[in-house]
């Protein structure tokens, strides 16, 4: 197994050291921010205190050399070509990022997290690019998912105790790896589609009918939660096309490559409707993809289900 890379590892360190200081600023900042993001979207306050202190975190790392949000117009220069091989080869990776996913439920105070893809490209790039990626979960418990390469692992995260902390501003934090080599169930249980019904196209809409007879639905409106309900249970999670929407909602930098990386990585597959969403070749930073990931033949299905 090849060792593990180590800005991939800092940067996973980086966003596990924020991720308490992120849910412990959520219960006051649930109020819109009063700005729009790149997407067009209301954002909230949490949204962009979470923003932020990842884009310090992450410009603190040597070998991250480009900061990409959801939440900004144009990536980040931090420092470091982007490129040329990542760590190994000289160059820097780009960190893409979805700061809160699934920021809507913190009103109704249900699960959110935070997305990461490391690219060894700067953006835009297709999901090929990526070196790891993965996922924060904020729900009764914080727990990090890493796919690296290697294998995916989950871990739980919680605030240090004070002898923990490395200096009086950045409070320490305990990880405890729960699983440490994550894999797709085989006996698929768990479906979630997004969107309204009425505006699924009549493709999809038969397809989901065939899934609702089969698994049970599981869906709380966070990207993050609803995958990791797949990724616990096995099944399948779409953000299809819709029909005034072709691209869907979901963005293919911050949210569908990352996530199709973490379920391939876990022997599921991913698709925009034809093929993995790894391989979709983006215009822009901001571009929107049809998601679909989860158990293989699941996704086969869907594939010849949209193709007519
Ligand atoms: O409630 P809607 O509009 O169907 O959208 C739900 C989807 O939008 C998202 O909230 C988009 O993510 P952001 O919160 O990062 O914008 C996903 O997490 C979720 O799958
Ligand atoms: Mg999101
Ligand atoms: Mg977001």
């Amino acid at each position: 197994m090849a060792d593990p890379d180590p800005v991939v590892e800092a940067v996973f360190d980086a966003v596990a050291a924020t991720a308490p200081t992120i849910r412990d600023a959520l219960p006051g900042r649930r109020v819109e921010s009063g700005t729009e993001n790149p997407s067009g979207e209301t954002v909230l306050a949490g949204d962009v205190y979470a923003d932020e202190l990842l884009l310090e975190a992450l410009s603190a790392v040597e070998g991250v050399g480009s900061f990409v949000s959801e939440e900004r117009p144009e990536a980040i220069d931090v420092g470091g070509a982007v490129g040329e091989g990542g760590e190994g080869g000289g160059g820097a990776y780009a960190v893409a990022i979805d700061p809160l996913d699934g920021s809507s439920n913190l009103r109704s105070n249900n699960a959110m997290g935070t997305v990461v893809g490391i690219y060894d490209a700067p953006l835009p790039a297709t999901g090929r690019d990526l070196v790891a990626a993965g996922y924060v979960l904020y729900g009764p418990i914080t727990t990090m998912v890493v796919a690296d390469g290697s294998g995916v692992r989950e871990e739980v995260v919680e605030r240090g105790d004070g002898s923990e902390r490395d200096d009086d501003d950045e409070p320490g934090v305990t990880r405890s790896v729960v699983e440490d080599d994550l894999t797709l169930p085989d006996e698929p249980t768990v479906y979630g589609f997004g969107g309204r019904v009425p505006d699924w196209p009549d493709a999809f809409r038969e397809y989901a009918r065939e899934i609702e007879d089969e698994l049970k639905l599981r869906y709380g409106g966070a990207m993050v939660g609803d995958v990791n309900q797949v990724v616990t249970y096995g099944g399948v999670f779409a953000y299809p096309a819709l029909v005034d929407a072709p691209d869907g909602k979901l963005r293919l930098s911050f949210e569908a490559n990352p996530i199709a990386y973490v379920v391939e990585s876990m022997g599921g597959a991913s698709s925009d409707g034809s093929g993995s969403i790894l391989d979709v070749e983006p215009d822009g930073i901001h571009d929107r993809v049809p998601l679909h990931v989860g158990n293989e033949e699941l996704i086969n299905r869907l594939e010849s289900a949209l193709d007519g």
